[in-house]
């Protein structure tokens, strides 16, 4: 066939065409959740106390779930201020998600009674230990797994099949950008969040045929009272590398997840950094529409170079850290 500029013009022109159609005119309608239950696990502080007023400020009824009776009653006050209706019900209700699935089932179905169906559940309680591999109690690795997996685990067990049966609802999964690649002293805390990554990647193929829709946040870095926490059990190696994707504000991180997930977006991630993580440690992300997907797979290749540099600064970062600490050896040894 002779090489014709022709066709490669009107191709091009038909993917503009296409996408500007995509834009403009098939930009994906968010659901509302405005008269509807939303349960905010996480609700009593940092970026689920934010989801939470977000969702009460767009007229949802909602129940914040967290232990500290103290943060939640506080919370509430919080979200009072926002308030929409008079008739709008806004709850807390104090539970180690991680506990027992049947107290938590116990719960949930008991506010469902009061409330009404849920119709969304976001998963946003969690926690995070840092350190070395060896350095992190065995107790708190199981301490890890309970809070960050079972919990929501716990939750969306038994919310997940009710839903398929209502043939609606809305499901987040808090996961990290540590989920995306293995970090220096992120270990366990990776584990966790990649256990909640795979589970977030199932459910959202199996419940695409049932109405429901599942998002996976992806916060890097934000500033939250949990952030402050971890900050002190952080080796600064991990300080360096994470640092490096930035610091959110957890309001901001929340309006993204809220809105992701109304749109039924399968990804919530805020800022290039983490965009760029996460295109390069996806994998085979689930389908997320034509044109995302495409992105991702038009990007891929290239970005895989700008991955294994970035690996490389992370380790010169590594082996500098090593020196310092055995120049310190040195000096305390005299
Ligand atoms: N901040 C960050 O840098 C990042 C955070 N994330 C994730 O985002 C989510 C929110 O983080 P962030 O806002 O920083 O966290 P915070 O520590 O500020 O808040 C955590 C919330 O979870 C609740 N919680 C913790 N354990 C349990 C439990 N066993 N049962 C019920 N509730 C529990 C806490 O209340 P209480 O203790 O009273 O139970 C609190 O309401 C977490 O899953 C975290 O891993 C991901 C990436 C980065
Ligand atoms: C040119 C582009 C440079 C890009 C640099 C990318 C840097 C890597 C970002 C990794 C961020 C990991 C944050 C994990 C946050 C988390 O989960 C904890 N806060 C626990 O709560």
């Amino acid at each position: 066939m002779e090489f014709s500029w022709d066709i490669i013009v009107s191709l091009g022109l038909v993917v503009l065409a296409h996408s500007i159609v995509y834009v403009f005119v098939m930009k994906k309608r968010a659901k509302s959740i405005d008269g509807r239950h939303v349960v905010v696990t996480g609700g009593s502080s940092g970026i689920g106390v934010c989801l939470a007023m977000e969702c009460v400020t767009k007229g949802a009824h909602v129940t914040i779930i967290a232990r500290d009776e103290k943060r939640l009653k506080a919370a509430v006050d919080q979200l009072e201020l926002v308030r929409q209706r008079a008739d709008q019900k806004i709850q807390y209700r104090s539970l180690d998600i991680g506990g027992d699935y049947e107290e938590v089932a116990r719960v949930l179905a008991e506010t469902e009674e009061t409330v009404g169906p849920i119709y969304a559940l976001l998963n946003c309680a969690g926690m995070a230990i840092c350190g070395v591999f060896e350095e992190v109690s065995v107790r708190d690795v199981h301490k890890l797994m309970n809070v960050n997996f079972f919990g929501s685990y716990n939750c969306t067990r038994h919310v997940l099949p009710k839903m398929k049966r209502a043939r609606e609802g809305i499901i987040v999964i808090t996961s990290s950008q540590a989920a995306m690649f293995g970090i220096y002293g992120y270990g366990p805390y990776a584990a966790s969040k990649y256990a909640l990554r795979a589970m977030a990647e199932t459910i959202a193929m199996e419940s695409r045929e049932h109405g429901v829709s599942v998002t996976l946040a992806l916060p890097c870095d934000t500033n939250t009272p949990g952030f402050e926490e971890e900050e002190k059990s952080k080796p600064r190696e991990t300080k360096i590398i994470s640092g490096g994707g930035g610091l959110l504000k957890p309001e901001d991180m929340a309006k993204a997840i809220l809105q992701d997930a109304l749109k039924g977006n399968f990804i919530s991630t805020v800022g290039a950094e983490s965009w760029l993580i996460t295109m390069l440690g996806g994998g085979l992300l689930p389908w997320d529409g034509f044109f995302t997907n495409l992105l991702h797979a038009l990007v891929i290749g290239p970005l895989r170079l700008v991955g294994y540099g970035l690996h490389k600064y992370f380790n010169s970062i590594i082996r500098k850290c090593a020196k310092e600490d055995r120049a310190g050896d040195k000096v305390e040894s005299k």
